[in-house]
Order: structure tokens, then sequence, then C-alpha cells
């Protein structure tokens, strides 16, 4: 099932053209998987089919076209650009004497390859591990079809049995392992938002450049490639807005159309962060031809792992490769920015893109410096408590200078609690 084990193997990818909504893959972004995944293309096949057959996706004819192409190529794999069911993709893999992946097994090979954490690798084996077991369980079907069943427990058989077992016992494995990693992020989550610092995500379609500005707006050097999925694993850092103070940043994995179901699963405890996140920077292609199908897209996945309700900024990215673009800010009617046109590679727009984030986040937080006296010794503790004051400095005269940065719906709290509006609170205790 990997490709990585021998990256360089020859790869005929087979494409179906087709009304049916399962059909409608790029053919071009199927490429830069296959290239991603390591393999080099040897044939791309187009197949026009709008009735696909049960028994192989394709109709025979195709088939036995396939089986002369992998013997004249010296191919090493057949890659489909849809899901082929199990048997589908055993039916092919006799009638080609060649290995056969379908689009999730390339996927979850490329996400095998980039996953660098702990976590990361636990979530794409146990995702592998799913979609192998349903193949397992159907072969044994067969084989039981087949053989007739009487008397042929055979050693095919048992070899499933167990093999299904060890499944099941190293699914178990990894599912516990990743509850416990789990747990510690979300203490780390905690511990960041107790930090009081706004979170920011970014998320977008694979590709699109993400890393790119995160690098850039952290001085880090995470892995940035045009390669689809360069990214698996997310990556916090705080960073510093000028006019907003620190914040943090996390780069996650890209998103892309039909994105197997079990990855979503998997990765959904990661892309989770994201839905946390006070606000989102939704990265886009600005010169992708399918720019808005992606947008799309990356919308259905953040409805699914329940982000959508997240303050968003649209950033379009690579304004260098459009004509006539030069970076700005977009305002809706009351003048909140939903849209900066920027580029990451060549740093164009940056400061608006700042400006932007600050003038989003600027709502959600009070950045205010308060005298207390000591009649307020208990307002000054709560705050404290909350880890909203920056710097303190003792008066001569015993009052204390607090340097606020406290998120609003935090204070408001706080204040109701005491019984004081916010509006007497600014009134009078700001400097
Ligand atoms: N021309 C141009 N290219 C860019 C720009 N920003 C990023 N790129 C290129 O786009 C490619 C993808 O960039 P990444 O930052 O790896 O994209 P990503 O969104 O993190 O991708 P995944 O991690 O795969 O989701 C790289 O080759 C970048 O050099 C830009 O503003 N202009
Ligand atoms: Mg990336």
């Amino acid at each position: 099932m990997l490709i990585a084990e021998h990256s360089g193997e020859r790869a005929i990818l087979v494409h179906l053209d087709g009304n049916a909504p399962e059909l409608r893959e790029d053919p071009h972004e199927f490429q830069e998987l296959a290239v991603s995944a390591g393999a080099v293309v040897a044939s791309f096949v187009q197949v026009s089919r709008h009735q696909p057959t049960a028994r192989f996706l394709i109709g025979s004819g195709k088939v036995e076209e396939l089986r002369q192409l992998v013997l004249s190529e010296g191919a090493d794999l057949v890659i489909f650009n849809h899901a082929l069911t199990p048997s589908q993709e055993r039916n092919l893999e006799r009638a080609l004497e060649c290995r056969v992946l379908d689009r999730i097994g390339l996927i979850l090979d490329i996400f095998a390859q980039r996953a660098q954490t702990y976590e990361g690798k636990l979530q794409v084996e146990l995702a592998q591990l799913e979609h192998i077991s349903t193949r397992l369980v159907r072969s044994r079907t067969d084989l039981s079809r087949q053989q007739g069943g009487i008397g042929l427990r055979g050693p095919g058989e048992t070899q499933l049995e167990s093999d299904r077992r060890l499944l099941r016992v190293r699914v178990r494995q990894i599912k516990s392992r990743l509850e416990k990693v789990r747990n510690q992020r979300q203490l780390a989550r905690r511990s960041r938002q107790r930090a009081d610092m706004p979170s920011i995500s970014l998320v977008g379609y694979t590709n699109t450049g993400k890393s790119t500005l995160f690098n850039l707006l952290t001085e880090s050097q995470v892995y940035a490639a045009d390669q689809l999925f360069a990214t698996l694993d997310p990556t916090v850092r705080r960073v510093q807005i000028p006019e907003l103070g620190a914040v943090t940043l996390a780069d996650t994995v890209g998103f892309i159309r039909h994105l197997p179901h079990k990855l979503v699963e998997a990765f959904r405890a990661t892309l989770e962060e994201s839905a946390n996140a006070d606000l989102l920077l939704h990265m886009i292609d600005a010169q992708s031809p399918e720019r808005d199908e992606q947008i799309q897209q990356v919308q259905n996945v953040l409805q699914e792992i329940e982000a959508d309700d997240v303050r968003m900024l649209e950033v379009y990215n690579k304004v260098d490769l459009l004509d006539n673009v030069e970076p700005h800010i977009q305002r809706d009617e009351e003048g909140k920015p939903i849209r900066v046109w920027i580029s990451a590679y060549k740093e164009q727009g940056i400061g608006l893109l700042q400006q932007a984030i600050a003038e989003l986040l600027e709502e959600e937080i009070y950045i205010v410096t308060v005298r207390l006296s000591q009649q307020q010794s208990r307002l000054r503790a709560k705050l404290f408590d909350l880890n909203a004051v920056q710097e303190e400095i003792h008066a001569e005269d015993g009052t204390s200078v607090l340097k606020l940065r406290v998120a609003k719906m935090e204070l408001d709290k706080l204040l109701s609690h005491e019984g004081i509006t916010v509006a007497d609170f600014f009134a009078q205790f700001a400097q």
C-alpha cells in the first residue's frame, strides 16, 4: 500500500470523466497528488464512462487496454482518482497483474509520509488500519462464497481471522494512545488560554501558502513546499501583532476536496484546534482556477468540525501572480475587514494583514491601564486570577497601577459578579 517505501515508482493514473458527483475530481490535482506521494507518472489515462461498472469501475475493454499499458510502460502500480470498493480493487489487481491504489489509499499514503509528530503518526496509522480492515472483511465474505463454505475453514481463512484480531488489538492500542496525547494537548491549550492570548488558526485548501505566511509572521522554518499536504501536524507559535500584542498562531493541515472521511475523523482532534480559535485566517489561492470550489470545500470541512461560527478573515494570497491587483483590505458595510489580498511569498500586504487582524481581535479584548486603591484589593486579586494583569506598578500613595489585557467576555463576567458595570469600571479606574 505504501508508495513511500519505493519512491520513484512508475504509476499509471486513471481518471474517469463523468457526470456523477463522485467523478467530479480535478485531473490536474490528481497528478499533483501522485507526484506528492513520490510517484513518477508513466501515463495519464482519461476514461469517459458515464455508467461505472460494479466489477472494475471501468469497462472490461478498458481494463484490457490498461493491462497492455502496464506491460509496455513497465508500471509498478495503477492509481485511480476515485474511491474503489475493496472488491473492485482486488478484481483490478488480478486483471492488471499490478498493484492498484484508489484515491483514499493515495491520500493516506501521502499522509503517512508526511506525519512527523507522534500524534500525527498515530492518526494516520489508525486511518490506514481502518481502511485495510474493511478490505479484509469483504475478502473473507468473497472467499467463503467462492469456496462454498463447507469444510473449507482452511489456512486462508484462519490467517484472515488472526489478521483481523491483530488489527483490532492494534486499533485499540492506537486509540488509547491517541486519547492520552489528546488529553495532554488539551492541557497545553488550556494553559495557553489562561495566558489569555487570542489564538489565530491558519486554515485553507492545500498548497495555498499557509506555511509560507506562518513562517513569515513567526520568523520560523516550517516546511513549505509546492506539494499537496506539505503540512500535517499543527504547529503553534507565539507572535507579536503590531497594535495588538502577542497572539498564538497555528499552522494546520491543508484541506482537499473529498478528503476521505476516515481522515477527517482521524484529524478531527487536530482540526478542532481551529474550532477553538478566536480568529480563523482562511488562506485562499487567489489565482487558482479552482478557487471558488476550494473555498466551498473548506467551508464544508469547517462546518463538519463545527468551526463555522468562528470569526474569519479571508486571505487571498498570491496576488503577485494576478494582473491589476494590488494588496488591499476589503471591508463590509460596517467597515469591518472581511478579506485581505496579499502575497506571502513576495511579502506584499503583510502590514495590511496585521492591521486587519488587530482590528478584528481588538474587539475581543480590552487593553487598558487602571489604577486601584487598597480598597479594591479583592478586585485586584480577581484580575490576577484571570491572568489579566500584564504589569503592575506600586505607586507611593499605596495605589497600584495595572496594565490589563483581558478578553472582554471574561472581564464582563468578573465585573458582573462584583456588581459593577463595565462602564462604571472604566469611569472609575481607567487611566
Ligand atoms: N507566487 C506565489 N507563490 C506562493 C505564495 N505563497 C506561497 N506560495 C507558494 O505556494 C506553494 C505552497 O506553499 P505552502 O506555504 O507550503 O502552502 P500550504 O498552504 O502550507 O500547503 P499545505 O501544507 O500542503 O496545506 C509553495 O511553493 C510556495 O512557495 C505567494 O504569495 N505567491
Ligand atoms: Mg503547509
